[in-house]
């Protein structure tokens, strides 16, 4: 049985982790898929991928893309789509658009968009109310990284208390769960006791509903990884070393045979 925003809320009750990870392409999220995984994000992270160093040029237009390929790979799974940066701060008509968008032309169950308090409030109200299921993003959201930087969030006490009212907003605008980003394990375990609704961390300690990470991390994809994430495998090496052998067989007529 697919995975549905009310299973979601309903393992967070159970407390039973919430396992996420990212996919940009058919035969990774057929991976996941297969494997359990049981939330599925086409993140903008993807710009990795592609080769960028920031997720700042991702287009509304490579999202959808990218994401049609992943809805056919995916049986179980729930399914998001980020919203890529200036595709829903302009305006609430702007960020409706692109939602639609996203929902009407790769499948998705949901949209992630990043920020809280009050930026983003009446956006994802409004958007809930058109029937569209929101998921929230706080903490470091990479898509302010010319303000924020890559740095922890939430260090100060005043800080961690602004995070904490964004996160009860934004369960009060409707969204079914939130991802926590590079915040201290103690705010992250705040934040998910004091929340109906489920937190997915990355980089915020063990005590989230969940956790999700860059899978291009874990497979040893990536050229490099942040500091929270643990490199599973090294896909590099095993592709290079696969290659390398290639190579050389095809160099020295032993394939084919
Ligand atoms: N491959 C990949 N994995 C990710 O998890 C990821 C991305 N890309 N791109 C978007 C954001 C950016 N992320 C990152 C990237 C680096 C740090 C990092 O190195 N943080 C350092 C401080 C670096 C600094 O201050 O410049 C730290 O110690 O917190 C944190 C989050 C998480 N997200
Ligand atoms: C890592 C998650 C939360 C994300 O936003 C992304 O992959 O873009
Ligand atoms: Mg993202």
């Amino acid at each position: 049985m697919p995975v549905t925003t009310q299973q979601l809320i309903q393992w967070k009750q159970q407390k039973r982790s919430i396992v996420a990870l990212t996919a940009w392409d058919y035969a990774i999220a057929q991976i996941l898929d297969a494997a359990g995984v049981d939330l599925i994000l086409v993140g903008d992270s993807m710009a990795v991928v592609l080769g960028y160093e920031t997720t700042l040029p991702i287009t509304l237009s490579e999202m959808i893309y990218h994401a049609k390929a992943v809805r056919r790979g995916i049986k179980r799974g729930f399914m998001v789509v980020d919203l890529p940066f200036l595709t829903y701060q302009e305006s609430i008509q702007q960020a409706m658009h692109s939602a639609g968008r996203v929902l009407k032309e790769t499948g998705a169950q949901a949209v992630k968009l990043e920020g809280g308090y009050p930026a983003m409030i009446e956006t994802i109200a409004r958007l809930v109310q058109a029937g569209i299921p929101v998921m929230g993003h706080i903490g470091l959201t990479p898509q302010s990284v010319h303000q924020l930087g890559l740095r922890q969030q939430g260090k100060t006490q005043e800080d961690s208390e602004r995070i904490l009212s964004e996160a009860i907003a934004l369960e009060q605008a409707g969204v079914f769960a939130i991802v926590l980003e590079h915040i201290t394990a103690d705010l992250a375990m705040q934040i998910t006791q004091k929340l109906s609704i489920p937190t997915i961390g990355i980089g915020a300690g063990v005590h989230c509903d969940g956790q999700v990470l860059v899978t291009s991390d874990i497979l040893g994809l990536s050229e490099k990884q942040p500091p929270f994430a643990k490199v599973y495998t090294n896909l590099r090496e095993t592709i290079n070393k696969a290659v390398q052998e290639y190579a050389v067989e095809v160099r020295e007529k032993k394939f084919p045979q």
